[in-house]
């Protein structure tokens, strides 16, 4: 949308339009003037009431002359009602025309979307069209109707009365097209922030995993200043407007009782006097109150339509006032990555995760899900987070990632309280964020540096999505998230995390849609990746056999060491991993559901239920005696209690 003011063409169309409806532009015009009948007799008969009537002692005949300005009233309602009529007659071939305008352009162009959005900006477009005739007209004819009025009762009234009114009609006139072209600023940027907040509303939680808040924040304060000084300058031009309003009709009525001295030593009769009075702030200064708000929005709202639907256009612009209701997908590049990475020397210093007695639960009087956790992870380290399912292995990996503060203890990365060390961490959650654009755009996305392509494609081939990189078409491929699997859109994200310069990477159940050797050949180039950190909360045994630690979450009993070692130390691991060391005989029973079905006698299997490689929700249910050791669990096998 652009700022301009009305446009000679537009103008010139009007015109036409009007010139080919001059019979309606007549029945207009002659209800109007039954209409001003009204405002003529208000401000005659009152002056007459006065002079002829009650001043003269005559009550009756005040009281007819009341009675004719009461019989004007009717007469003048049912004027305005058949002015109704014309201006609908008026109004609604131009909405035909629109519509049939914008009907072909949305067939021209097969898009739908545009099309919902063009009707509704001609409903606006008649609104506003109907709202300015009637202001417009109602104005034109309520002065003519008063003026007459007024030349009728004294012509010196005249003198006082009409140079102010000429004033600030001519001051409103000169503000008009500012004026206008502040309203459609306001209007851009309004929509322009509505549009923004439309987008990062519907990807909120993708822009929190990609740590980019600062960036998204940034934008949508840059949006909403941008309406903020837009809506400074639109005051500073409606101030001018309000002036037009005191100038042309409160300054008449002062100028009215200043001079009434010399209007009555020049003839001017009491009830004349007050007969100009109620012209003036019975009909004057309702009307021009009314052209001045009515022009002021009608008119720009108009304009800024009119200039949209016009012939020229051929790209679909979004709605006029409400904001999109349907979120759309972001269709640039979203906001751009956190900044560089923390100095290697840093990264060598301090262990790259610790969490120092960690308490953090949902809800002031929830039960902590965390409760005094510490936990250090050294740089370099691969991690495995594995436990029951709810048990907390998302919630340790979004405070890590420092999205949740702690409700106690401290959590750091790489030296850093996790909130301040969004450059040092990337996190990728479970549902992949992978936005319209280019492949190139999507992997890029959390580098600020221009990458090679070269990178690109080697990032892609690194975590097993290179054939998927050639297959979509190369780095300068546009994607559509939609039409990628889910197992795609993880491969995609695992990429853009291999190319980001955080050394700290959180994969929180981030391929689970992968099968169990992608799975591996991804961590392996995560964990390989210029001696970078990853903890994964694992999906599978084989995810936590291939990591340096494993992390139990067990709520209080939280177990952590080497694989070997936990099979040995954690009854729960052991359950996880669904064997028992040798010669240890069962596990203890648990309790919790999601791992063992209980009946009568007690635990009678062992189940698990979790993602299969295929994305599939799967239970593990092994009778008890049954359950195979660990080496022929495969790497295929869901761990139990992944959900
Ligand atoms: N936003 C939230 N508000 C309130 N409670 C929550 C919220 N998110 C998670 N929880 C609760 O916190 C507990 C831990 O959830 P979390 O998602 O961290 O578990 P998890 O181990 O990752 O589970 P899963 O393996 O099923 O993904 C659960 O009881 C869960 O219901």
């Amino acid at each position: 949308m652009t700022g301009r003011a009305p446009d000679a063409g537009m103008l010139r169309r009007g015109l036409r339009f009007g010139r080919a409806r001059w019979p309606v532009l007549l029945r207009l015009a002659a209800w109007s003037v039954l209409e001003a009948g009204q405002t003529f007799l208000l401000g005659y008969a009152l002056a007459r009431a006065l002079d002829e009537g009650f001043l003269a002692g005559r009550a009756g005949t005040g009281f007819g002359w009341l009675a004719v300005a009461g019989l004007g009233v009717p007469a003048g309602a049912y004027g305005t009602g058949r002015v109704y009529g014309a201006v609908a007659a008026l109004v609604e071939p131009l909405r035909d025309r629109l519509v049939t305008h914008v009907v072909r352009r949305g067939v021209r162009e097969a898009d739908r979307g545009a099309l919902s959005g063009l009707t509704q900006q001609v409903e606006i477009a008649r609104e506003a069209c109907a709202g300015l005739v009637m202001v417009a007209r109602s104005f034109v004819f309520t002065a003519a109707g008063a003026l007459a009025g007024l030349a009728s009762l004294a012509p010196p009234l005249l003198l006082v009365v009409l140079p102010p009114l000429l004033a600030g009609v001519a001051l409103f006139a000169a503000v008009l097209r500012p004026l206008a072209r502040r309203q459609a600023a306001f209007l851009a940027a309004d929509e322009a922030l509505a549009g923004e907040l439309g987008t990062v509303c519907a990807g909120l939680r993708d822009v929190t995993a990609a740590g980019a808040e600062e960036r998204v924040a940034g934008d949508l304060t840059g949006r909403i200043e941008a309406e903020l000084r837009a809506a400074h300058a639109l005051a500073r031009w409606g101030a001018l407007r309000v002036t037009s309003l005191a100038v042309g009709g409160h300054l008449p009525v002062v100028l009215l009782l200043a001079a009434a001295p010399w209007l009555l030593r020049r003839g001017v009769t009491p009830g004349a006097l007050v007969g100009a009075l109620a012209y003036v702030t019975q009909s004057l200064l309702p009307a021009l109150q009314n052209l001045v708000h009515g022009l002021g929005t009608s008119g720009a709202r108009l304009t800024v339509v009119l200039r949209r639907l016009a012939p020229a256009a051929s790209a679909p612009q979004p709605p006029t006032t409400p904001a999109p209701t349907v979120p759309q997908p972001p269709t640039a590049p979203p906001p751009q990555p956190p900044a560089a990475p923390a100095s290697g020397r840093r990264r060598s210093r301090a262990p790259a995760l610790v969490l120092s007695r960690v308490t953090f639960a949902y809800g002031p009087h929830s039960e902590p899900v965390l409760r005094d956790l510490d936990l250090t992870v050294p740089h370099g380290t691969h991690l495995a987070v594995v436990g029951p399912s709810g048990i907390g292995k998302s919630t340790l990996t979004a405070l890590a990632a420092g999205l949740l503060p702690p409700r106690r203890g401290e959590v750091r990365v790489y030296g850093e309280p996790a909130p301040a060390a969004r450059a040092l961490r990337v996190l990728v959650p479970q549902e992949a964020y992978v936005f319209t654009g280019t492949l190139a755009e999507n992997l890029a996305h959390l580098r600020q540096d221009s990458v090679p392509e070269e990178e690109l494609c080697a990032a892609a081939e690194a975590v097993g999505a290179g054939a998927l990189l050639e297959a979509l078409g190369g780095p300068g491929a546009r994607v559509d998230p939609a039409a990628l699997s889910a197992g795609e859109r993880q491969l995609i994200a695992l990429a853009r995390a291999y190319l980001s310069p955080a050394p700290l990477v959180l994969l929180d159940e981030a391929t689970c849609h992968l099968d169990p050797r992608a799975e591996a050949r991804a961590e392996r180039a995560l964990r390989e990746r210029s001696g970078g950190t990853l903890v994964v909360v694992a999906h599978r045994i084989s995810s936590a056999r291939r990591a340096d630690r494993v992390l139990v979450m067990d709520g209080r009993h939280t177990a952590y060491g080497g694989h070997e070692e936990l099979l040995r130390r954690s009854a729960l691991y052991r359950e996880l991993v669904g064997a028992w060391e040798p010669g240890a005989g069962p596990a203890p029973p648990r309790s919790h559901p999601a791992l063992a079905l209980r009946d009568a006698d007690g635990v009678d299997a062992v189940a698990g239920t979790g993602l299969a490689g295929d994305g599939r929700h799967v239970v593990a249910h092994r009778p008890v005696g049954q359950v195979q050791p660990p080496g022929d669990l495969g790497d295929g096998r869901p761990l139990g209690g992944q959900g």
